[in-house]
């Protein structure tokens, strides 16, 4: 399948969610527009979790908000449940959702401040069954996820720290047993010590509640553990696709290699570049051409400038967009001419 930029979707007959080809733009004044999500794809098989990486802007967020239709992307499909979410109406729309949740980096200005954590749970409960917080399964979930039903039920999310109401925010977004778990940096606003709990609760819900999860952190550290697949995204587009394990031994592309180069504590068994990441992420307005990572790639050159590299597999499961990968079929160094002054 090399060649094609959508080659990291499989033929598998247990894939929960399939993105193909998402656009989203957001309009700017004048014409221009943000480019933050340019045409990616990738499928997510049921129970797996898929981790998507990539620094502050390069689109993670708006790629998990434009899966659950909001914003609604500007072009590509979100296929769950056989159908296309791009093309369903409100209507339709809201009932996928119950199957597909999403949680958030801030917790607490995520939850309603007024109303109790118990009455928060019950949300869903109460638009789709018309039952409130006295349902037994509200207790129940307050339960799995950490929380003592009477002490935090009647508290209200302020009264709450940090930690405890991503504990209810997951719990809310569990309640109505969906497939579909979209993680958006749900430890990164929370305090160390309390992230790993939180890590560790989302594995042991992810097994109890047979979900599928997309993961999505700005550190690779963050995701090793909790995903079986991790893609990375620069500047809108994923350069990189592959089993964890294999990302983390012997990165394709020279953007992973930055990213897992900038941990403070690698794996010294690991293969890694010695290239941390330079300079700063170009603006979405107006991206560079052909490769966007060449303006801080270590090994551009004049091809990466003209033009886009296509998602290749170099090693099994392993899906690069680069010309010249770190791993696989990559160019010989004197075929290499390098790129004189990339912009
Ligand atoms: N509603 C919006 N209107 C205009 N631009 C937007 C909007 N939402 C996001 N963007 C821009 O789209 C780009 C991608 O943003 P996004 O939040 O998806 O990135 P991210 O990788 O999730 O970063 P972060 O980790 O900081 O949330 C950024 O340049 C951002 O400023």
């Amino acid at each position: 399948m090399a060649g094609t930029g959508t080659a990291h979707l499989r033929d598998r007959d247990d894939i929960v969610l399939r993105v193909e080809g998402l656009v989203v733009e957001f309009p700017l004044e004048k014409g221009q527009k943000v480019h933050a999500v340019s045409g990616i794809s990738f499928d997510i098989a049921k129970g797996e979790t898929l981790g998507l990486v990539g620094e502050s802007g390069c689109g993670k967020s708006t790629t998990g908000r434009a899966i659950m239709q909001a914003p609604r992307p500007t072009s590509g499909k979100i296929i769950f449940d056989e159908k296309d979410l791009s093309s369903l109406s409100a209507d339709e729309l809201r009932r996928s959702r119950t199957k597909l949740q999403m949680i958030y980096q801030d917790p607490i200005s995520s939850l309603n401040p007024r109303r109790r954590v118990k009455d928060i749970v019950a949300e869903g409960l109460s638009i789709w069954e018309g039952k409130d917080s006295s349902d037994p399964r509200v207790d129940q979930m307050l339960a799995e996820v950490g929380l003592d039903p009477e002490r935090a039920g009647s508290r209200r999310p302020h009264e709450m720290s940090g930690g405890q109401c991503q504990r209810v925010s997951i719990a809310r977004s569990l309640i109505m047993r969906p497939e579909v778990l979209i993680c958006d940096e749900p430890v990164s606003a929370l305090d160390v010590s309390v992230q790993a709990q939180i890590l560790n609760l989302l594995e042991d819900l992810k097994a109890e509640f047979d979900l599928t999860m997309v993961f999505i952190a700005h550190d690779l550290a963050v995701v090793k553990n909790i995903s079986d697949r991790v893609a990375v995204m620069y500047l809108g587009k994923i350069c990189e696709v592959a089993p964890s394990d294999q990302l983390y031994a012997g990165p394709a592309h020279p953007y992973t290699a930055a990213l897992l180069a900038s941990i403070p504590e690698p794996d010294p068994d690991a293969k890694h570049s010695d290239a941390g990441l330079v300079g700063e992420l170009p603006s979405p307005v107006n991206p560079p051409s052909g490769c966007r990572f060449r303006t801080r790639c270590p090994r551009a050159a004049d091809l990466c400038a003209a033009e886009e590299p296509q998602m290749r597999e170099v090693a099994q499961g392993q899906f690069v967009a680069c010309h010249f990968p770190l791993v696989g079929d990559q160019a010989p160094e004197g075929d290499r001419q390098l790129a004189s002054a990339p912009a």
